[in-house]
Formats: C-alpha cells, sequence, structure tokens
C-alpha cells in the first residue's frame, strides 16, 4: 500500500492544488483545491473523469474538495494519478471543454469567429470610449445624458450576457453532451409552445399594467392642470370628458390587466407542472434503467431527493420566477425607449440601478451556488441518516441506543441548519441592497425629474406619467434579489438532476432473444474472472456446467462468490474475462429482458413491496389469474400460512413486508418465482429462515416443480442440497473446491464432508 501511494505521491510537485488522499486498489480519494467552492467545476471533472475507459466512478464534492474515483482492474493506481492530474489541468485550464469526450470538441468552422473577439471587442471598446468622451466633454446636455443613458444599457447588455453564459457552459460540461443550449431551454424541453404562449400573455398584462399606469397619470393631468394633452388629440375636449374618457380606459385596462394575468399565471403554473411531471417521469425512467452498480452505489434519499423535491424545483421557477422575469423584461423594453424619447434628461438615473442590480446578482449567483450545493449536501446526508434511523428500528431498540440515534441527527440537522444560515445570510444581504439601490434610485428620479421641471427643461405633462412607471418597474427589480435565489437553487437542482441522468443505463448488448418454449437451461461459466469494483477478485477463471433439467447446488465458505454467480446470470454484472453461456449462446449477445424472462430468481434478502400479499405474489406476472397465485402459494408452502390471516391474500404487508415473519416472507418470495414459470430458477438462501419441516414440505414440492427446468440452489444448510444432481463447493476467491452428488462428496473426505458432519453434529447436539 505505502508504494501505491507514494506513486500517487509523486505529483504532488505539480502545481495543481491536487494531491492524493487515500489511495486503495481499484479506489482513490483525492483533494483537489480547484473544485473547491464550484460545484459546476466539480461536476466538469467528474464528467471528465467518467469518459474515461476503465474509470467506473468519479465524483468530485465542491462542499471538501474531495474526489472519489474507483476504477477497473485495467489501471493501476499510478495510472489514476496521471488521469486526474490531466483532467485538473484540462478543466483549469479549458472548463469548457473539459467535460466533453475528445470527438465533441467545436468545430474547426468556428475558429474564425473565436480568433476575431479579441481584435474587433478592444477596438470596439476604445473606438466607444473615446466617442462618448468627446461627447461627454464637448456635446450638449442632451448628448451627455444620452451617452449616461447609453453606458447605462452597456453595462447592463454586458452583465447580462456574462451571466447568460456562464450557466451555458455549466449546463454543456454537467451534462458532458456537448449540448449548448441554455439550463432554463433544457428544462423547458418539449414545451416550449406553452411557454411562447405564457410569455406573450404575461407581456400582453405588463403592457396593459404600464397602460393602467400611464392612464392614472393622465388622470392626475387633468385634475392639476385642467387637461391631458394626448386625450385633446382624441376629442376629448374639456376637463370633464376626458375625466369620463380617462375613467373608461382605466375600466379597460383594469379588465385586460385581470384577464391577463389570469391566463398567464394559469399557463406559467400549468408549464411549471409539465415541468416537474415530465422531468420526474423521464428521471425516473432513466434510474430504472441504470447500471445495478450505479444504481446501488446511489444513496436512495438522495436519488429520491432529485426525484421530488429538484423536479419540483425546476417547476416551480417556471410557475413563478419565470414569469417575473419575463415582465420585467418586458417593462424594461418599453420604458427605456419611452424614457429615451420623452424624459432623456431623467433615463440615465432612472435605470441605473439595472446593471448594478444584474452584477450584483451575478456575484451573488457565484457565491450562492456553493452555498446551496453545500446546503444540498448536508439535506442529503440527513435524509439518508434519517430514512436509515428509521428503518433500524428494532437493531437501534435492541442496542439501546435512541439516544445515540438522536445526537446523530442532532449534528447533521445542526449542519444543515448552518449552512441554511449561510446561505440565507447572503441571500437576505443581496435582497436588501437591491432594495436599496431601487428606493436610492426611485428618490432620484423623482428629484432630478422634479429639478428638471422647476428649471423648465422637462415639461410636466411629459414628467407626470413617467413619474410611476419607472417606480413600476423598480418595485419589480426588488425582487430581482428573490428571482435570483430561486435561479440559482434551479441551476443546483437542475445539475442535481442531470447527475443522476448522466449515470449509464444498462446496454442491451446483443440483438439476441431466448424462446422461452425452447429453453433448456444448461448453463456455463467458461473461465470467468470477475471482481466488484474497488474489491478484490470475488471470481478467478471459474469454470463450471449446470446441465439443463436438473438441480444444481453451490455451497461454501460465506464471500466465495455463489451470489456472485448468480448475478453474472442475470446479467446485474458483467463478467471482466471470460464467458457466460445459456444454451451454447453467450448472455451479452442476448437482450437482458429476454435473459432475465429466462430465469427465475429469489435473491437472498427478497424485497417485498407495501401492498397485498396476492399483488406480492403476482408481481412481474401481473396477467396471473387468482387460481395460479394460490397454486404457487401452495407450491411455496404459502398458503397455509396465508389462510390463517383475516384478510387472506388481501391482507397488507407493509413496508418491505414488515409485517411477516422471515420465513413468510420467503415463502411470498418463492411464490412469486414459481408463479413466474421460467426454464431456469435460481434460489439463493431461498428458504434459510423457514424452519427444517417447512423445508422439507417445499423441497418435496418443488421436486415436481423442478422436472422439467434446471434449478440453481445455493445455500449454507446442507441439507437443503442434499438430493442436487450436482453440488460445487466454493471456496474463498471464487473457485471450485469439490464437486460431485452429496454421497459422491462425502465420501471424497473433503470440506464438503466435514461441513456436513459439523451440521448434522449442530443438529445432533
Ligand atoms: N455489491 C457488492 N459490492 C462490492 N463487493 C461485493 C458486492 N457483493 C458482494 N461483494 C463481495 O464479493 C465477494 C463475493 O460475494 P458473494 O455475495 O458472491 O458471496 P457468497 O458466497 O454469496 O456469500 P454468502 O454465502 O455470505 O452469501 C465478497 O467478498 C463480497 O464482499
Amino acid at each position: 500500500m505505502p508504494s501505491l501511494l507514494g506513486a500517487a505521491t509523486e505529483f504532488r510537485s505539480v502545481e495543481l492544488g491536487a494531491s492524493p488522499r487515500s489511495v486503495t486498489p481499484g479506489r482513490q480519494r483525492w483533494d483537489v483545491k480547484l473544485v473547491l467552492g464550484r460545484p459546476r467545476t466539480a461536476e466538469i471533472l467528474a464528467a471528465a473523469l467518467r469518459h474515461i475507459p476503465g474509470i467506473t466512478e468519479a465524483q468530485a464534492n465542491p462542499v471538501t474538495g474531495g474526489v472519489l474515483v474507483r476504477h477497473d482492474a485495467r489501471l493501476r493506481a499510478t495510472d489514476i494519478g496521471r488521469i486526474i492530474r490531466r483532467a485538473v489541468t484540462r478543466v483549469a485550464e479549458e472548463p469548457a471543454g473539459a467535460g466533453r469526450p475528445a470527438p465533441a470538441r467545436p468545430a474547426p468552422a468556428s475558429a474564425p469567429r473565436a480568433d476575431l473577439g479579441p481584435v474587433v471587442r478592444p477596438v470596439l471598446a476604445v473606438g466607444g470610449g473615446v466617442a462618448a468622451g468627446v461627447a461627454l466633454i464637448k456635446g450638449s446636455t442632451l448628448s451627455r445624458q444620452l451617452v449616461a443613458a447609453g453606458g447605462v444599457a452597456t453595462a447592463t447588455a454586458v452583465v447580462l450576457r456574462k451571466a447568460w453564459r456562464g450557466t451555458v457552459d455549466t449546463s454543456r460540461d454537467a451534462t458532458g453532451t456537448g449540448a449548448e443550449r441554455h439550463p432554463l431551454l433544457e428544462i423547458v424541453g418539449p414545451h416550449r409552445r406553452r411557454l411562447y404562449r405564457a410569455a406573450a400573455l404575461s407581456v400582453a398584462c405588463q403592457t396593459a399594467e404600464m397602460a393602467l399606469g400611464t392612464f392614472l397619470g393622465w388622470t392626475g393631468l387633468v385634475l392639476i392642470k385642467g387637461e391631458a394633452a394626448p386625450l385633446v388629440s382624441l376629442g376629448l375636449t374639456t376637463a370633464s370628458a376626458q375625466l369620463w374618457g380617462l375613467a373608461g380606459l382605466v375600466a379597460v385596462a383594469c379588465a385586460a390587466v385581470a384577464g391577463l394575468s389570469y391566463a398567464s399565471n394559469l399557463q406559467w403554473r400549468r408549464l411549471g407542472q409539465d415541468i416537474e411531471h415530465d422531468w420526474r417521469s423521464r428521471t425516473y425512467r432513466h434510474v430504472q434503467h441504470l447500471e445495478l452498480g450505479h444504481l446501488e452505489g446511489e444513496r436512495t434519499s438522495k436519488v429520491a431527493g432529485a426525484l421530488t423535491n429538484d423536479v419540483g424545483q425546476l417547476g416551480a421557477f417556471f410557475a413563478g420566477p419565470a414569469n417575473d422575469v419575463l415582465q420585467l423584461g418586458t417593462s424594461l423594453a418599453v420604458l427605456v425607449p419611452a424614457f429615451l424619447l420623452l424624459a432623456p434628461q431623467i433615463a440615465w438615473i432612472a435605470f441605473l440601478p439595472v446593471p448594478v442590480i444584474a452584477w450584483l446578482s451575478l456575484h451573488h449567483q457565484k457565491k450562492a451556488a456553493a452555498d446551496y450545493a453545500a446546503t444540498g449536501e448536508c439535506r442529503s446526508k440527513l435524509g439518508s441518516q434519517v430514512i436509515n434511523s428509521l428503518e433500524a428500528g428494532a437493531t437501534v431498540k435492541s442496542f439501546c441506543t435512541e439516544d445515540y440515534e438522536a445526537e446523530r441527527i442532532d449534528v447533521l440537522s445542526e449542519s444543515v441548519q448552518e449552512s441554511s444560515r449561510q446561505t440565507d445570510r447572503s441571500t437576505i444581504r443581496h435582497a436588501e441592497t437591491v432594495r436599496s439601490c431601487t428606493t436610492a434610485s426611485m428618490a432620484a428620479t423623482l428629484l432630478i425629474g422634479g429639478l428638471s421641471v422647476l428649471n423648465g427643461t422637462l415639461r410636466f405633462e411629459v414628467f407626470s406619467p413617467l413619474i410611476g412607471l419607472p417606480q413600476m418597474l423598480l418595485m419589480r427589480m426588488s425582487r430581482v434579489g428573490g428571482i435570483t435565489d430561486q435561479y440559482q437553487r434551479t441551476l443546483a437542482s437542475y445539475n442535481r438532476v442531470q447527475r443522476l441522468r448522466t449515470l449509464p443505463v444498462e446496454a442491451d448488448g446483443g440483438d439476441g432473444t431466448l424462446d422461452l418454449a425452447e429453453v433448456r437451461g444448461e448453463v456455463v461459466l467458461d473461465g470467468v474472472t470477475f471482481a466488484y469494483p474497488g474489491r478484490p477478485t470475488a471470481l478467478k477463471d471459474l469454470s463450471l456446467t449446470i446441465p439443463a433439467g436438473q438441480v444444481t447446488a453451490l455451497v461454501g465458505a460465506t464471500g466465495s462468490g455463489k451470489t456472485t454467480i448468480a448475478r453474472l446470470l442475470m446479467r446485474f454484472q458483467d463478467a471482466q474475462s471470460g464467458r457466460v453461456l445459456i444454451d451454447g449462446q453467450d448472455i451479452r449477445d442476448l437482450r437482458r429482458h429476454s435473459l432475465r424472462h429466462a430465469i427465475g430468481f429469489v435473491a437472498q434478502d427478497p424485497f417485498l413491496f407495501d401492498g397485498s400479499i396476492a399483488d406480492n405474489i403476482r408481481y412481474g406476472s401481473f396477467a396471473a389469474s387468482d387460481e395460479e397465485v394460490l397454486r404457487a402459494a401452495a407450491m411455496a408452502e404459502a398458503h397455509t400460512f396465508v389462510a390463517t390471516l383475516p384478510d387472506g391474500y388481501d391482507t397488507l404487508i407493509g413496508e418491505r413486508g414488515a409485517a411477516l415473519s422471515g420465513g413468510q416472507r420467503q415463502r411470498i418470495a418463492l411464490a412469486r418465482a414459481i408463479l413466474k414459470d421460467s426454464p431456469v430458477v435460481i434460489l439463493d438462501e431461498a428458504t434459510s429462515a423457514v424452519d427444517n419441516e417447512t423445508e422439507a414440505a417445499i423441497q418435496r414440492t418443488l421436486r415436481g416443480f423442478a422436472t422439467d427446468r434446471t434449478m440453481v440452489v445455493i445455500a449454507h444448510r446442507l441439507s437443503t442440497v442434499r438430493h442436487a444432481d450436482r453440488i460445487y463447493v466454493m471456496d474463498k476467491g471464487g473457485i471450485v473446491a469439490e464437486q460431485g452428488t452429496h454421497d459422491e462428496l462425502l465420501a471424497q473426505h473433503g470440506l464438503y464432508a466435514s461441513l456436513w458432519q459439523l451440521q448434522a453434529g449442530e443438529l445432533a447436539a
């Protein structure tokens, strides 16, 4: 081990802020400063590492700066050191491209455009600056004000562009797909039409609202000055006619605002619900098809959190803040030209907070990203621990560790509290800064506009209707803090959901199928070697034959690889070398579903769903009749106990079958496999929890069931396999130590014989 560590530490000298924390065969943990506090960079680095053949898992944690890499036997520890160093260098030098596989690099055609930027942009900036300087020094008051307004608009555009580009790059690299769309567009996906409809309604609603504001401004003008000039041109010459006209216009505008606001809110909410539903079902479908290794490697609470809270957040953003953004944009698009046209002298001061707020929001967004990632991580750990502790109810009570568990939750809850406090502090600070900017600008607009009216450079008729409008805009601007907060939460949620969706799904392999009526069920393992990621070899060059139509038993030491053989046969995992054949066909050439339909599998710890006994037996054979369910239950010796329950087969068994004994659970699972009626059946310690008498009864009925199929029985209790046609005795390291029938093995006086004597002695004792 020290040599491995030594080999990996050779990179410490390189100034990358990457150093190994722990190195074990198949797994390394590194500290990488680059990802510390940078969730997007962490995603990019992890995505880049996951693309490398031989790396089975890569995670980068922006909270701790830790990078975890699991790899298979193809890569040596020193290779991993080199790979991590190279990936960190690439991400540091070229953050936008590091997450993508090499072929997805930008096409050469786009290169000239990228090269022009460094030349054109400075020329434009210097030229613009000189022109602005000349206008400010030499120009009239009006041109000075126009230049100031232009400066405000340019600054806003620069900040918004930067914010937008920053998040586009993130989305591209987090998914590693090379897609160049903004995360928000990715989130909307196929619901663009509804988005456009909602956006159009929002724009119309905001325009109606501004018209209403203008009409109210004119009303004030009529009351103060006796008339509003625009109304005179409409033929309303007297003050009372103008007031009646304005009353009508206000009523129409009010009705339009109410109607449009109702319709747009409805559209936005529907859009949010569609997005939430769509992302949840698509992500869950993806999760269901993940490779089992990845599915088992994910914390259940984390996956559940992504499928509930995170997809909920994606929808919630469009149900609320997106509407606000649209209305804000509309206000800006209408008011900026209106001000420049009608009152250029106060335009720049009215809109000065816009770039400032945009810049503050961008700055806040960068900081909040790390905060939200940290809070999310803490919450996920807390959720996981809560579920774990609750599920371990009996264990906790038997060890009297209730207080210890409560303490553990307390500590994790405190860390959530602390990290949320930090996030809240910066979010509230940001919101209040934004509010102060908008209030200051409102006051300045009134002051400078009022002074302009007093010194005669701005007509009161023009200023009057414009007073309320920027205030309306700036009031909306004060919500930018909250919108940025929601936006940031949405990006964090999007990244978590996307991470799940980038985990690889099971590849189907070949196109071959098995005709269930034709399957004989001969299984051959030919020189199979297999190791779980980061673990020592579980099966080493293993060859064995499971003959068709017979009962074959696998017995032997714990951890010797018996269950692993079953998992390889089901293609939950693939062998690293060697072949697994069924009826002479390599199982990798078969469709996974076709293979799995041909095999009935009762796992060591079978899972029962929260539902009735009948539902659980029927699981996977949904078309089975009640009689078939009953017959399968009888063969599994389950009918007798089910019949004694008040609700019989309709009895609800609770989460994971909590309302049944271990032996009863096993019999339900066995009945489920019997009902599946597949040509190959694997029973992995399927009756280990039932008493000897019931097991003997099960074996008697199973003998009839086994006549026309291949049975693989994995057991520690040798009485379970005594009548098997062939018994393989497995030993540590995944090798076959002995094989033969029960009598042959006893005659060998080897491992099996001594195990038998031991168990017979135990029975006798
Ligand atoms: N999901 C997994 N991830 C990593 N290692 C695993 C996993 N499952 C099993 N192993 C390891 O693989 C080896 C073989 O395990 P396996 O479950 O096949 O043994 P077994 O013979 O069925 O044991 P038992 O009789 O105790 O059920 C063991 O060392 C085990 O720790």
